[in-house]
């Protein structure tokens, strides 16, 4: 089967403030050409305050702009949160949720990432569906069994949820990898996201497989047979870095 095409793409968390965002996204719309003739697809997902700024940064460049959450209502009564469809109307593309930080520190469910990606897809979004296992087993081998039994309910009630048409974006971002020195052992991501790829065979929709987890320079060459890209952090901080990767994916 053909494989979709590569993808690269950082979220800034909560890292920077909103002069170094308007900077940093400055960075990545310079990067835009260099992906575009790599044939390698880009995105950046910048804090909520920082949207505007760069969606007028990133308009005109080939730079896809995300979001790190959404709400699953369109409008309505719902202080704090923040509608899929005002998202789609400022102009962002792909919409991260179900990220281990959101999962572990505000509780949130399955159910609740497969309503955010159905109203992602709802209004032309991608859904970027990040999931993981929390612990590393002690042995390989079960570590990859381990893992992917407690990706399959992730990833699942997910694909369940959203139209079989609709293009998603699984990140596989082990939770112990995250915010860790090194990403995880090549094998263990490799098996795991070779499984995670058979359980969405089936789909119409293009579904693509990025790794995330202390990923940066020297990771994907020895994920190629399981991911179709990266899903950076702290090592996208340097642009340069990012621009390495982005090279990286174009040749491996
Ligand atoms: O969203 C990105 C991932 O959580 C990876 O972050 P990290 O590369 O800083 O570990």
């Amino acid at each position: 089967m053909d494989r979709p095409r590569r993808i690269v793409g950082t979220s800034l968390k909560m890292y920077f403030n909103p002069q170094q965002t308007v900077e940093y996204i400055q960075g990545v719309a310079e990067l835009s050409e260099h992906a575009r003739s790599s044939g390698i697809d880009l995105f950046v997902v910048p804090d909520f305050l920082s949207i505007r700024e760069s969606q007028k940064i990133l308009q005109g460049t080939s730079v896809m702009l995300g979001a790190q959450d959404t709400f699953w209502e369109d409008s309505g009564a719902y202080t704090g949160e923040v509608s899929p469809l005002h998202l789609q109307q400022a102009g962002v593309r792909i919409v991260e949720m179900g990220h281990a930080e959101r999962r572990r520190i505000f509780g949130e469910t399955d159910e609740q990432v497969a309503k955010k990606a159905t109203a992602a897809a709802r209004n032309g979004l991608v859904p970027l569906v990040c999931v993981g296992e929390r612990t590393h087993g002690p042995i390989a081998s079960a570590a990859v069994g381990i893992a992917i039994e407690e990706c399959r309910p992730q990833v699942m009630t997910v694909l369940a949820a959203i139209p079989d048409d609709a293009e998603v974006i699984l990140a596989y971002e082990p939770v112990w990898a995250i915010g860790a020195k090194e990403p995880a052992d090549a094998d263990h991501v490799v098996n795991v996201t070779k499984e995670i790829r058979r359980m969405a065979a089936s789909r119409k929709g293009t579904t693509r497989i990025l790794y995330g987890g202390s990923a940066g320079p020297g990771t994907f060459s020895k994920l190629s047979d399981g991911v179709d890209g990266l899903f950076l952090g702290r090592f996208a901080h340097d642009i340069g870095n990012l621009k390495q990767v982005i090279s990286e994916l174009a040749q491996s």
